[in-house]
């Protein structure tokens, strides 16, 4: 049987409507689909209409054409308690209740099945209990929400959107304000509450690296309010990703996966010896600094990892002079402001020669800093 999307649109159009004028379309014929037991990240630059999707999506705005199904029926047919059955939704803003202690907060997520005496039933103590565990915080269930972390709130606040029982969990940024270790705690509790059967979760987050390690599938826009949808790997080879968020002086390394500074280019480095995770950190630094990296030794510059009775020694190594260093940092240094001033002097003392035997021009120095 084929699976019903838990969210899906046909020709959604997003944006604000005005009195007198024509809306202002954020992005335009939308056909998504969330489906059961994914998690889906929603990215993009700043102003790119993530909060205006996930507003529109929950009901929270309306849309300016097109249609929107929630669990294979109009969201416009569902009634609020209805709609709450299906979908819940935990938004960024800080809980200003401080006399809430946190299982009280996570009861409120029982209100679509409480009534209006919000009286709980044994069932709603339960999942209550049950939510506080899924997330985590089960230890937090009596403490006053006032006294709790921002990554422990958040986490209260997820329990009480899971105490709603949704198909579909709708999260605004669930990372903003936490470290990374707990933006990582995060999205792994998100991403094993989505493998719950018939349920998907979709939040918007800015944490790019965090997304793609993290989604089942990426939903991104770009600065045109141009959306595209796939797994993280299939945007990031179609080149989408990195043209999405590119600015200035900022590029996307295809093969790292990651954003990267692009400094202005030195020259290159022969960079041999040491064991691959020294490699690597050196290489980082060195590209960090704007060297490119080669590991033939045809260059001005060789810097060799060494191991000297156990100690790790980077030797470097150019026409004029040998200096070995005991530090990524010190090497770089040296690189990076010592060294080039030494070259730079020595430039001026040939120069100087080369006008003293009347010559006007400089030769081309081989060197590539
Ligand atoms: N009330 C409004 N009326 C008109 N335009 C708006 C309104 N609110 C937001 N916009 C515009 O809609 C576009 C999308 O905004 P939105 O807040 O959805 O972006 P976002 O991707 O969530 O950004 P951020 O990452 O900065 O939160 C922006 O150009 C914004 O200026």
């Amino acid at each position: 049987m084929k699976e019903v999307p838990l969210i899906s649109t046909s020709e959604l159009s997003i944006g604000y409507k005005h009195r007198n004028k024509e809306p202002t379309i954020v992005s335009k014929n939308l056909n998504l689909s969330l489906m059961p037991g994914e998690l889906v990240c929603l990215i993009g630059p700043n102003g790119a209409g993530k909060s205006t999707l996930i507003r529109t999506l929950i009901g929270m705005q309306s849309c300016i054409s097109g249609d929107i199904h929630l669990a294979g029926k109009l969201l416009n047919d569902f009634n609020a308690i209805e709609k709450a059955r299906v979908l819940s939704v935990v938004l960024t803003s800080q809980i200003s209740v401080s006399h809430f202690k946190a299982s009280d907060i996570v009861a409120l997520g029982r209100y679509p099945y409480t009534g209006w005496s919000g009286t709980l039933s044994e069932k709603d103590k339960e999942m209550v209990s049950y939510s506080l565990t899924a997330v985590g915080a089960s230890e937090l269930s009596s403490r006053y929400v006032s006294e709790l972390s921002d990554g422990e709130k958040q986490k209260v606040m997820i329990a009480r959107g899971l105490a709603q029982d949704p198909s579909v969990l709708v999260l605004d940024e669930p990372t903003a304000f936490l470290d990374l270790p707990h933006k990582i705690e995060i999205m792994r509790i998100l991403k094993s509450l989505s493998r719950h059967p018939g349920r998907a979760v979709l939040l918007s987050i800015h944490d790019l690296d965090i997304a793609m390690r993290t989604a089942d599938k990426i939903w991104l826009f770009n600065k045109h309010g141009d959306f595209y949808s796939g797994a993280p790997e299939d945007l990031i080879l179609k080149g989408v990703f990195g043209s999405a968020f590119e600015m200035g002086g900022v590029h996307f390394d295809k093969k790292k996966g990651t954003f990267i500074i692009s400094p202005e280019k030195k020259g290159t480095v022969s960079l041999i010896g040491g064991n691959n995770t020294e490699f690597i950190w050196t290489s980082h630094a060195l590209e960090r600094a704007g060297y490119n990296i080669c590991t033939d030794t045809n260059t001005d510059i060789t810097i060799e990892i060494q191991d000297r009775k156990g100690d790790t020694c980077w030797q470097y190594m150019d026409n004029t002079c040998e200096h070995d260093f005991f530090s990524i940092g010190d090497m770089i240094q040296f690189l990076c402001k010592g060294h080039k001033n030494s070259v730079d002097q020595q430039r001026s003392s040939d120069e100087l020669m080369y006008l003293e035997f009347g010559k006007r021009t400089f030769p081309e120095v081989q060197r590539t800093w």
